[in-house]
């Protein structure tokens, strides 16, 4: 912890930041905008396609309405001094009154359908573009979240796709009608007076570089305040989840050290932000002024000369107001694109990022095994040049169950990992029933596989849509009876609610051992022919494990079954017994065979004795 010091200094926090997880985060979020590119805005552009027909129309029809009405309102002032005021027609007045009241009507309402179908199309898209994104994700294979941390997938599922939200809202539609109307007031102030109208133009250069040049300065300034902002939310995640070390450790002041600096720069950097901004309105202003004063001195002439009249003059001071509005706007609009660009470009990063375990064009539906498993001198490595198995081959029969044994890291869950067809072997083979598994869908595979990993997984909902996780149409009868072959019923009814308690998120409200019952009940329900439980019996008292023993032996009972226990006690009686060094089998036989072999399983049995004497005594 120590050497997350200088905060303010974000180079030091790149460099030496907290964890792994953190310091990537913080680079995936530095990249706050990116230039602007046709092909990315392309790719966007096909997300509107669908609903072009569906929409569109309504949308281009409000639009044109919207601005034709908005440039018509000076038209009818100049109109209404010139000929009703000056002329004291009061009929005449009152006619353009009613006229412009009919033109505020329909801009309220086509401005009211715009809104609210440029807003339903917004949210279509982003609706569909979260969509193919989290089911691209969850189509990736292993290799993918080795490298990166679930932060940053997150961040883009979420962050990335909300900043895309504002431009496909209102953004595109927006600058629609503010070209428009731009393209409007130029032609109208230009037929009213041509030398006027280029006066007042003079100061349009000036507006876009107070505009451009300190919209710069203050988006930069707004993107210090994100990023660390999202530094903060990194570290407060980090923190949130490993509260239980940080306590257990007393680390909490140097915690709180590190929070209150990371703190303290996000204030800072916000007041440079806020000053830059508050510069902004009274410049703006200021340039507008330039603009009035010049009409009103250059438009008095005029008059006086009698080149225009005075409704003329009014109608020009009504459209200058509306000119610096969209102006303005497409500044604003132009950084909003900016911040698009760069989170849809790490979209489709993404998206174009193929799973490693690629699905043959003409895979084959692995028909219902048997459990016969072959494993073909595999060869696999997770990075190059760094083996995890080095020519496994194994041979195992339908129902049998086989146990992997081995030091930490000899490679016993690569094993089920390839198994399962979570990655692909480098080299060799891995033989279901005589199928190669890479010839068959991952769907029919999987689905006839069951797993129990020691960390298990329990998501959101209730504890019986857990246990039916395993098998979504299992009715509640069958959920109850799979619990109670597992000796999971007990509890469950005990909880609050029995099966329909909410655990809470990763299920922290249960104990280690209560988690694997579930997970157990759900393999059980599940009924698959190939069974693997990794280390699944390690955190469950003696008492529990007794009972899990007998469950498991109608869990297994005519299953091809893996299990990978370091507690060498639970796998005793297994059929095989595969001891694994270092990415090498080096044994292989029952208990029996090889505690009378002396090899390396009997020294790991005696090693265990050894360590649980020592504890006792
Ligand atoms: N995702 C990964 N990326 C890179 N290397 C990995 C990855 N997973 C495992 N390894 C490496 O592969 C080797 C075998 O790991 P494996 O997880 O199969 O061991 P294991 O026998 O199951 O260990 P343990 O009993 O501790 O779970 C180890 O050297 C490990 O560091």
């Amino acid at each position: 912890m120590s050497n997350r010091r200088k905060v303010e200094n974000d180079d030091s926090l790149k460099q030496s930041g907290g964890s792994k997880q953190q310091r990537f985060v913080y680079q995936d979020d530095e990249v706050m905008e990116k230039p602007f590119d046709w092909g990315q805005m392309r790719r966007l552009g096909k997300y509107m396609m669908p609903y072009r027909k569906q929409m569109l129309p309504i949308i281009i029809i409000t639009i044109l309405l919207v601005t034709l009405t908005k440039l018509a309102i000076p038209l009818f002032i100049t109109y209404a001094i010139d000929h009703a005021l000056m002329e004291k027609n009061g009929k005449l007045l009152l006619i353009i009154i009613a006229s412009m009241a009919a033109v505020y009507i329909i801009q309220c309402l086509a401005s009211n359908y715009r809104i609210r179908y440029t807003s339903m199309i917004g949210q279509r898209v982003i609706h569909d573009l979260r969509h193919d994104l989290f089911s691209h994700i969850q189509s990736l294979s292993f290799r993918f979240f080795d490298k990166r941390p679930a932060g940053s997938v997150l961040v883009r599922v979420t962050n990335d796709i909300n900043s895309l939200q504002d431009l496909f809202t209102n953004g595109v539609v927006n600058v629609l009608i503010d070209c428009i109307q731009l393209l409007g007031i130029v032609i109208i102030l230009l037929m009213f007076n041509v030398k006027l109208g280029l006066a007042i133009m003079i100061t349009v250069p000036l507006m876009f570089l107070v505009s451009t040049s300190l919209r710069k300065k203050i988006r930069r300034g707004w993107q210090d305040v994100r990023m660390k902002q999202s530094r903060i939310n990194s570290h407060l995640n980090e923190s949130i989840q490993g509260i239980k070390v940080t306590q257990a450790f007393t680390q909490e002041k140097e915690n709180m050290q590190y929070f209150n600096e990371m703190n303290d720069v996000n204030r800072k950097s916000w007041d440079r932000a806020s000053r830059l901004n508050q510069t902004f309105g009274p410049l703006i202003e200021i340039t507008g002024a330039i603009g009035y004063c010049i009409l009103f001195w250059y438009g008095a002439t005029l008059v006086a000369a009698g080149d225009i009249s005075i409704g003329v003059l009014v109608g020009f001071a009504t459209y200058i107001g509306h000119f610096w509005e969209p102006i303005n706007r497409l500044g604003q609009m132009y950084s909003q694109l900016l911040i698009a660009m760069a989170s849809s470009e790490r979209i489709f990063e993404f998206m174009d990022e193929q799973p490693t375990v690629q699905e043959k064009r003409k895979a084959r539906t692995l028909p219902p095994i048997q459990g016969n498993i072959r494993l073909e001198n595999i060869v696999f490595e997770y990075e190059p040049n760094r083996p995890a198995l080095k020519g496994i081959s194994l041979e195992v029969q339908s129902g049998q169950s086989i146990a992997l044994v081995g030091h930490t890291g000899s490679g016993k869950s690569t094993i089920i990992n390839l198994l399962c067809r979570f990655y692909d072997p480098v080299e060799g083979r891995v033989m279901i029933d005589g199928h190669d598994i890479r010839d068959v869908t991952v769907q029919s595979l999987r689905s006839q596989i069951g797993i129990v990993l020691q960390d298990t997984f329990i998501f959101s909902g209730t504890i019986r849509d857990n246990i039916r996780f395993g098998r979504l149409d299992a009715t509640d009868e069958e959920v109850e009876l799979a619990a109670k072959a597992v000796h999971a019923h007990d509890f469950i009814i005990n909880l609050p609610n029995g099966y329909d308690t909410e655990v809470q998120e990763r299920g922290s409200m249960l104990s280690m051992g209560q988690r694997q019952l579930l997970s157990f009940a759900r393999a059980l329900l599940a009924d698959p022919r190939i069974l693997i439980l990794d280390e699944a019996t390690a955190s469950i008292d003696t008492e529990t494990e007794l009972k899990i023993q007998e469950a498991m032996k109608t869990l297994l009972a005519g299953r091809t079954s893996f299990i990978i226990a370091h507690r060498l006690s639970t796998i005793r009686h297994a059929d095989n017994i595969v001891v694994l060094d270092h990415g090498r089998i080096m044994e292989t036989g029952n208990h029996d065979e090889l505690m009378k072999k002396q090899g390396i399983y009997h020294g790991l049995i005696q090693a265990q004795y050894k360590f649980l004497n020592e504890a006792v005594g």
